[in-house]
């Protein structure tokens, strides 16, 4: 089968980690500074991945951090595949955020649509400054109906995890067909 593109953006409130779990994913590395992301992508992010059989070249987008007030711009939708939803376990307002911003991102799109998504908890090594319990998190993704993982970019622990899961929620709509191909159901 030839590769299939696949375009995804990680939207989320500042410095919960998302230019941390990109690095991480196609760079295999953790860089413990903050250097917040000005533009809508300092590069472009691309990775080659084999799932189920299938090679997947995937784009990511790695957003400046959304704030409860932000619009969120066509670029970060026209395109786009899937979406990576990012709060940090250790902040009670990146959680309210991630809330916004999934309405937000429904109204842009069009709610009526399922939206490929993955909603993540990042920072999971901060063991002592954890606010929000995984239950919490798995709960909201439930009502989303999205997948939900938790993460730490820091140790490398479940990131490759979110990149397949996405991809996975992407495959559920786009079923096997043709790159952008729609399902019949
Ligand atoms: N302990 C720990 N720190 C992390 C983790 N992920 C990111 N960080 C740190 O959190 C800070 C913010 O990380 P970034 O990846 O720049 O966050 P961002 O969401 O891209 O930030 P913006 O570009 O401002 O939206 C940096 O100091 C990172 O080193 C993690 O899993 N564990």
């Amino acid at each position: 089968m030839s590769p299939k593109s696949r375009k995804i953006a990680i939207l989320g409130f500042r410095a919960v980690g998302k230019s941390s779990l990109a690095i991480q994913f196609v760079e295999d590395q953790f860089v413990d500074s903050y250097d917040p992301t000005i533009e809508n992508s300092k590069y472009p992010f691309e990775k080659v991945v084999h799932y189920r059989g299938q090679e997947f070249h995937t784009q990511l987008i790695d957003t400046a951090g959304q704030d409860e007030y932000f619009m969120i711009p066509q670029s970060y939708t026209v395109g786009v595949h899937g979406y990576i939803l990012v709060y940090s376990v250790t902040s009670k307002k990146s959680f309210e955020v991630v809330k916004i911003i999934h309405e937000k991102l429904l109204d842009q799109i069009g709610g009526g649509n399922k939206v490929p998504l993955v909603l993540v908890g990042n920072k999971t090594d901060l063991h002592l400054q954890r606010v929000i319990p995984s239950e919490a998190g798995r709960k909201l993704a439930g009502e989303w109906s999205a997948s939900f993982v938790e993460s730490s970019a820091k140790q490398n622990e479940e990131v490759d995890v979110i990149f397949q899961r996405v991809l996975q929620e992407i495959e559920k709509q786009h079923g096997t067909q043709d790159d952008g191909g729609c399902v019949l159901l």
